[in-house]
């Protein structure tokens, strides 16, 4: 393993690294060998204060500076990412397990388009001139002033620009709390903003677990709180977040459904379930978790996924020829292996994989049930690991009141190469990202996000610039003034 990764101190505020060794221990481990990377604190009532502060006293100058200035900024701070990427894809591998070939590609990289794009835009945030007769009306385009973000693990530098790089463009400052799981790439990316000539106090990073995220929801100085997480969690930042009436954003999780029709490019539909259900050992979000197979070309595709998926590379994921890694934590580890063995119980035929991998560590192998029924547990809840479950159907109107017969709404799929079809279905899903004839893709330009219990607000693209401002509207009277009496 490459040296450890210890950062100078566990939190970054104010443009340096800051210390409270009163806090609650944080180690960080690598999930493929257990060894510590890191060792931090979680933040003292202190350093939450202090961050805060730190986050308000900046506000007023970030806020005030042109668009251009502060995109400069964060294009300037992507140039960095880019240049540092194979450094921070290690760190990214170290601390989520995730395998060094993914994170070179779809972590930093996208956390880097992400501040290239809110970047580029921040020049163009504007309101409007809304002409009244002879009167008329403007908005001014206002931000919401000190933002929360809360990450979660799954992808932690990319969580945190997809949160900073809108928030800041817009003139907010934020303070950001990453999963307690994986501390180290967004203390990283304040590193990076301050050499890209970021203020002080605009982008500060804390440590901590639960507790420390409630914290931060629940200061009276906090205007937005924007979170990624689980279900269960965001419920309770959403209310505590509704009682100072403070702007949300929830990424939250899914079981998503991706439809293959019988008239659908095989191959692409394989590559599609494949990357949908075991890319980052399955620990997606958007996943397309349940694959529901036209019933004429069911044996056919479960054969080639099945025979696909052996190939897996089973391995150390900072070797680069291995494309599957561990889970990230004992935790997620038991909840993948205990969802397996209800599916198992409760009547879905094993196809593949099922077991902890021989390796040791915190290997799950990549595996396939068919026969899944809409009712076991495999199929409506999250399971966040490598586990498809195949679902036959017959027609499109089946298909589509089983795929939208679910709390979560966060993302669907379908392949055909009937493109009425294909419209026709992704209309009718209720989901608030679909793919056609692909699955996964999240470029910046593209607004992301989740319907029903999968979230409210879309990350991304200008549809975030909603989210991180708001309207001020000034009505311009150019007289005369009547009263009725
Ligand atoms: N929709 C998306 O964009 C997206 C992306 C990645 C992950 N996710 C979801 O995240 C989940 C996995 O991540 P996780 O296990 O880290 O989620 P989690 O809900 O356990 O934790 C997420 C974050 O919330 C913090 N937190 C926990 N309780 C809190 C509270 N009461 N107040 C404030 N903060 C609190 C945690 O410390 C962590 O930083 C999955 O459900 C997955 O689908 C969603
Ligand atoms: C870019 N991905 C890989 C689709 C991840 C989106 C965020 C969900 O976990």
């Amino acid at each position: 393993m490459p040296n450890i990764k210890q950062p100078e101190a566990s939190h970054y505020i104010n443009g340096q690294y800051v210390e409270d060794n009163a806090g609650t221990e944080l180690v960080t481990r690598y999930p493929a060998t257990g060894e510590v990377v890191a060792s931090l604190y979680a933040a003292t009532n202190s350093i939450v204060d202090h961050a805060l502060t730190a986050a308000d006293a900046a506000r007023a100058s970030w806020a005030a500076m042109t668009g251009s200035e502060r995109g400069r900024i964060l294009r300037k701070a992507a140039d960095i990412i880019r240049e540092r990427n194979r450094e921070l894809s290690v760190l990214e591998t170290l601390d989520t397990g995730k395998p060094l070939q993914e994170t070179l590609v779809a972590d930093a990289a996208s956390g880097a388009d992400c501040l290239e794009y809110f970047g580029a835009i921040a020049a163009g945030l504007t309101g409007e001139h809304i002409q009244l007769g002879k009167d008329f009306a403007y908005t001014i385009r206002e931000p919401l002033g000190v933002c929360v973000g809360i990450g979660a693990w799954n992808y932690p530098i990319q969580i945190a620009c997809w949160k900073a790089a809108p928030a800041l463009a817009c003139g907010n400052t934020l303070v950001f709390k990453p999963s307690e799981m994986t501390p180290l790439s967004a203390l990283k990316l304040a590193e990076i903003l301050t050499e890209a000539g970021l203020p002080d106090g605009v982008f500060n990073v804390i440590q901590g677990y639960g507790e420390t995220g409630g914290a931060l929801v629940d200061d009276s100085r906090v205007a937005k709180v924007s979170l990624t997480g689980s279900v269960p969690t965001g419920r309770k930042v959403y209310a505590a977040a509704a009682k100072g009436m403070k702007h949300v954003t929830m990424e939250l999780g899914g079981k998503s459904p991706l439809l293959i029709f019988d008239d659908a490019s095989l191959d692409d539909a394989v590559s599609a379930a494949i990357n949908a259900n075991f890319y980052s050992s399955g620990q997606i979000c958007s996943n397309g978790t349940r694959v529901f197979v036209q019933k004429g070309i069911l044996p056919e595709f479960l054969a080639r996924v099945k025979e696909r998926t052996q190939k897996a590379i089973i391995g150390d994921p900072l070797d680069e020829a291995t494309n599957f890694g561990p889970m990230i934590s004992q935790a997620q580890f038991d909840i993948t292996l205990s969802y397996i063995q209800k599916g198992i119980d409760e009547g879905a035929t094993l196809v593949l994989g099922g077991k902890a991998h021989h390796k040791g560590g915190l290997y799950v192998e990549p595996t396939i049930f068919s026969d899944v029924t809409d009712d076991m547990s495999i199929a409506r809840e999250e399971i966040f690991g490598p586990v498809m479950s195949f679902l036959p159907f017959d027609t499109e109107e089946e298909a589509l009141r089983r795929a939208n017969d679910t709390e979560f709404g966060l993302a669907a799929g379908v392949f055909t190469s009937d493109l009425t079809r294909a419209h026709r279905v992704v209309a009718a899903f209720e989901a608030g990202t679909c793919w056609i004839n692909t699955y996964n893709l999240t470029p910046i330009e593209m607004p992301f996000g989740g319907t029903k219990a999968s979230g409210v607000g879309r990350e991304n693209a200008k549809a975030a610039i909603e989210h991180y401002s708001e309207l001020k509207s000034v009505y311009v009277g150019m007289g005369p003034v009547e009263a009725a009496f």
